[in-house]
C-alpha cells in the first residue's frame, strides 16, 4: 500500500467513527495537511448530518468552504465534539508532534477546546521516542535570535524556516536534535521562552484516539491506559 492509501484509509476510518456520532448541532474541529485534506473530502459526504466545521488554518477554512461546509470561528460555537487531525510523529502514549505544515498554534487552540481528539496518521509516522521530526516552534517575528539562543541552552539545534509565515503572522524555528524523552518537559521549557507563541508538542493536551494506518488493515489506539 502507498502512503497515500494508508492516509485514506485513515480518514476513512475517522469518518466511519464519527459518522454515528454527529447530529445536527455537531461542530467539528478539523485539522490541517495532507490526510487531512483526505478528511475534509470525505467529510463533504456527510455535509448534511452535522452543523459545520472550525478550521486550523486558513487553507483548511478554505478547502472546507469549496466543499459546501459552514466554517465557524472558535468563539462563536459552545464547544466541539471531535477534532480530527494528522501528525508529524506519534508515540505509543499519543503524544505528539505536529506543525509540519505551520498551523501548529491554531492545531493546538482547536485540540484544546475539543471533547475528543483523534489523530490519524500512517504508521511511519510512530516512532519510539519522539525527536526524529524536527519539533516546530512558533516564534513572534522580533524574538527570532533570543529564542534561537534559548533553544541552544536547553540542548536543541534551531533552524530558521526559510519563506514561511504562519496564518498568525509569525515565523517558524525547527529544533533538530532534541531530547524529547520527557516531551511534557519539553513542551513547557520551550513554551516558558519569552516570545515562543508554541511550540508542536502535543503531550499535556495528547490525542485520545490513534487510527494509525499500516499494511495490515487500521489500527484503533486509545490513550486510556496508554
Ligand atoms: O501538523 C500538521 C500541520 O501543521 C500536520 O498534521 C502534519 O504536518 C501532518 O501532515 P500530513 O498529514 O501531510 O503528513
Amino acid at each position: 500500500m502507498t502512503q497515500d492509501e494508508l492516509k485514506k484509509a485513515v480518514a476513512k476510518a475517522a469518518i466511519d467513527y464519527i459518522a454515528p456520532r454527529l447530529d445536527s448541532d455537531s461542530v467539528i474541529g478539523v485539522g490541517t495537511g495532507s490526510t487531512a485534506n483526505f478528511f475534509i473530502d470525505m467529510l463533504a459526504e456527510l455535509k448534511n448530518e452535522f452543523d459545520g466545521a472550525v478550521a486550523s488554518s486558513e487553507a483548511t477554512a478554505e478547502r472546507l468552504k469549496s466543499h459546501g461546509i459552514p466554517v465557524y470561528d472558535l468563539n462563536s460555537v459552545s464547544g466541539l465534539e471531535f477534532y480530527v487531525d494528522g501528525a508529524d510523529e506519534t508515540n505509543e502514549r499519543l503524544e505528539l508532534i505536529k506543525g509540519g505544515g505551520a498551523a501548529l498554534t491554531r492545531e493546538k487552540i482547536v485540540a484544546a477546546v475539543a471533547k475528543t481528539f483523534i489523530c490519524i496518521a500512517d504508521d511511519s509516522k510512530m516512532i519510539g521516542i519522539l525527536g526524529a521530526f524536527p519539533l516546530p516552534v512558533e516564534v513572534i517575528p522580533m524574538a527570532r535570535s533570543h529564542v534561537g539562543r534559548e533553544i541552544v541552552r536547553l540542548g536543541g539545534d534551531p533552524v530558521y524556516r526559510e519563506g514561511v509565515v504562519t496564518d498568525n503572522g509569525n515565523i517558524i524555528i525547527d529544533v533538530h536534535n532534541m531530547d524529547i524523552s520527557q516531551p511534557i518537559r519539553v513542551e513547557e521549557q520551550l513554551n516558558n521562552i519569552v516570545g515562543v507563541v508554541t511550540n508542536g508538542l502535543f503531550a499535556r493536551r495528547r490525542a485520545d484516539l490513534l487510527l494509525l494506518g499500516t499494511k495490515d488493515g487500521v489500527k484503533t489506539i486509545s490513550s486510556e491506559g496508554a
